[in-house]
């Protein structure tokens, strides 16, 4: 695995803003456009704030989630709100953000209108920053959740799937294992002391769906780590 450490969640973010950046910028040289997808969460802000005064060409590129809650963008739990505020801003206001929630009661009744905006996307992604959740989960592969051999089958052809787990809160959709693995680039960010032993126990043996992060850690692409105390 390439673990990298840092002292700080300042030295953090600007790896990690150059590690998606030269992403981006390879594949807009190659095929003149390139998306992006990224995780919500408590631990983003940082990186958002750092990616968005970064100098590329953003008119290129285009910015969804890995995963979302389905709530609108008038909620505090909605992770579009979130990158809205931190990242679509100065210089990364230029790129366009396709986000994964549509105006309707449920995902599976919001799914026809998600699935034509994410239709649009350059795939695969020229970069994928997962997060990782106390309990092992990552994008919202939940353990327990009723969708989640769904979501990590390597075989499946979804690209985006609803799902529900007792700890998610809201229902979910997310973006399925298969279109995360395809990404030119993974990371894994995660900060604290808390989240470096979750990684441990999910390097150890067990069941995939326990602890839903294995699926990539795991798999042939393995993430780059960038964590920090
Ligand atoms: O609910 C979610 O949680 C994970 C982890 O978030 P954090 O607050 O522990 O950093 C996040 O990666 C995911 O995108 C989000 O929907």
């Amino acid at each position: 695995m390439d673990l990298r450490t840092f002292d700080n969640a300042d030295d953090l973010a600007v790896a990690l803003v150059a590690f998606v950046a030269e992403g981006i910028a390879e594949r807009i040289e190659t095929l003149g456009a390139a998306a992006i997808a990224l995780s919500g969460g408590r631990t983003p802000t940082r990186f958002f704030r750092a990616l968005s005064a970064y100098d590329l060409d953003w008119e290129r590129v285009t910015v969804t989630l890995v995963d979302e809650r389905w709530v609108p963008e008038t909620s505090e739990r909605s992770n579009a709100a979130l990158l809205r505020a931190n990242l679509m801003q100065g210089r990364a206001a230029a790129a366009r953000f396709v986000p994964l929630y549509a105006d309707a009661p449920t995902p599976e009744e919001g799914m026809a209108a998600v699935d034509l905006a994410i239709a649009e996307l350059p795939m695969p992604f020229a970069a994928v920053v997962l997060g990782m959740g106390d309990d092992g989960h990552t994008a919202s592969f939940f353990p327990g959740g009723d969708r989640l051999a769904d979501c990590l089958d390597p075989e499946g052809t979804d690209v985006v799937l609803p799902i529900r787990a007792p700890a998610a809160g809201e229902p979910r959709v997310t973006f399925t294992l298969p279109q995360i693995l395809a990404s030119d680039r993974i990371a894994l960010h995660i900060e604290g002391a808390v989240k470096r032993a979750v990684l441990d126990a999910a390097m150890a043996e067990g069941d995939i769906e326990e602890m839903p992060i294995r699926g990539v850690l795991w798999s042939a692409t393995p993430p780059t780590v960038f964590w920090c105390p």
